[in-house]
């Protein structure tokens, strides 16, 4: 499972400027979900040696001193809930602050590996201001410049040491693992509950190597699936309610290894912004999604309802236009059954190998009955495709300009392979790739 790494500390010590830094260039997660403007502050760093969750917990409101306590004190009991290791920022210029000490006090009688950073250490100058935080009786203290990038290797170094060990790869076998994720309360555990009751559950829940995670393998017409137990969302209780973020995390997790993610919503309170964001987050890795609205015995109803209702959770999740959508009650039982029934066509379709001889059917096909616009006073050409990766189903077509394939013609094609070899509900991704001939 990822490894989570929390970044605490009072406001405007530089949290924010620690995780771009160690995010780099490239953010791993989409920022430009359609609807979701909310400050980023969770992203998978994989540019070292082992991947890890990276959070910010910052973003308080502006508040009183005692306001601030109370915040700091609850970012600090989540981070120790939530995180494997925490690295507490320090204002080496403004100097150790009370809140400082009541903070590593809290932090330390708990086993969590704890980094300690003094950060505005930008040059030599500054160095004289770590000496204060030694007060703070931690064995270990490093001086870091998250503007300047000074500092930042040693504590990459420490990260790595402290990063628990990746597990062995999960657990082989061509089960389809499913998460199935959503709002505290939507009523997941409840359909977990349904599912499981209706499948034959093949064996006791296997504890995970985390305390949070119990996935049960059970079998659906003949087939094994695993599901992925989000649990830890569940005991979180009020606190977690508040900073919503963590809530994300597990769901982030939990969507790491599934294939098939049901986000669930619910019926009666709409789509959240938090709903989008993890539903783009399942896009992006390219894992099959499927909507399920719960609750759906809540809605007073007629005959227009659920097509309305359908319609506008388009309108949401217009980066999941193929997405399957259902309409159930896990209270009632209504329509539950199905939810099974539609996985298994999911990870049929998301599971699928393309017979090059049939991509390139299709290709041409499609090249002829509709050609592209010159690019450059050039007519394109198209030579072969060809399936490079499963999982989801990749397609790499091969053209005289990749670059000028526009993309109103990407998508004609991507439709007409969809089309064609019956992909309804699974991501399909089509890649171009120049060639000479
Ligand atoms: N001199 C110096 N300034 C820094 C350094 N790191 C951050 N800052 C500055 O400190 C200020 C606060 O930085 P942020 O990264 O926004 O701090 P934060 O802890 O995320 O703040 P909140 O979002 O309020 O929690 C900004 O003006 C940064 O430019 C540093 O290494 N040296
Ligand atoms: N009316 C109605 N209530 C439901 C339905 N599904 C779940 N509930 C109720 O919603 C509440 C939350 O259900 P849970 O299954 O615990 O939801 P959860 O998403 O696992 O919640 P967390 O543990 O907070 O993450 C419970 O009171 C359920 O009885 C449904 O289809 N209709």
């Amino acid at each position: 499972m990822l490894p989570v790494v929390a970044i605490v500390g009072r406001p405007n010590v530089g949290k924010s400027t620690l995780f771009n830094r160690l995010l780099g260039k490239r953010k791993a997660i989409v920022e430009d979900i359609p609807g979701v403007t909310r400050d980023r502050n969770y992203a998978r760093v994989d540019r070292f040696g082992r991947p890890f969750l990276l959070v910010d917990t910052g973003g308080f409101e502006p508040a009183s001193e005692d306001r601030l306590l109370a915040q700091m004190r609850e970012q600090s009991q989540l981070a120790i809930e939530e995180a494997d290791i925490i690295l507490l920022v320090l204002d080496g210029k403004e100097g150790l602050t009370p809140s400082d000490v009541e903070v590593v006090e809290l932090l330390r009688r708990h086993d969590k590996p704890l980094l300690c950073l003094v950060n505005k250490i930008d040059g030599p100058r500054d160095e004289a201001n770590t000496a204060e935080f030694y007060a703070l009786g931690l064995d270990e203290i490093l001086p870091l410049s998250a503007a300047h990038g000074h500092g930042v290797s040693d504590l990459i170094v420490r990260l790595e040491e402290l990063l628990p060990p990746v597990r062995e790869r999960e657990r082989a076998g061509d089960e389809t693992r499913l998460a199935i994720i959503g709002r505290p309360n939507v009523g997941k555990s409840s359909l977990v509950n349904r599912i499981l009751g209706y499948e034959r559950v093949v064996a006791n829940p296997i504890a995970g190597t985390t305390r949070d995670s119990v996935d049960t393998p059970f079998t659906y017409n003949h087939r094994s699936y695993l599901m992925i137990d989000t649990a830890g969302i569940r005991r979180k209780g009020r606190v977690s309610q508040k900073l919503e973020k963590f809530s994300v995390i597990q769901a982030l997790k939990a969507m790491e290894r599934a294939h098939v993610v049901l986000v669930v919503i619910d019926a009666a309170e709409g789509v959240t912004d938090q709903d989008l964001t993890v539903a783009g987050y399942a896009e992006e890795k390219g894992r099959a999604v499927m909507l399920v609205v719960n609750k759906w015995d809540l809605v007073e109803k007629d005959h227009t309802t659920m097509g309305s209702y359908v319609k506008d959770l388009r309108a949401r999740f217009k980066f999941l236009p193929h997405a399957p959508v259902l309409f159930v009650s896990a209270l009632t039982g209504q329509r539950v059954a199905k939810i099974m029934a539609e996985v298994e066509k999911l990870a049929d379709e998301f599971n699928r190998r393309l017979p090059t001889s049939a991509l390139n059917k299709v290709l041409r096909e499609a090249v002829e009955a509709h050609q592209p616009s010159m690019f450059r006073g050039k007519r394109l050409k198209f030579f072969y495709a060809t399936q490079t990766a499963v999982r989801p189903p990749t397609i790499t077509v091969f053209v005289s300009r990749a670059d000028g394939v526009h993309f109103s013609y990407q998508r004609y094609l991507a439709n007409r392979f969809r089309e064609a070899l019956g992909l309804t509900g699974s991501p399909l991704r089509v890649r171009y790739q120049s060639r000479e001939h």
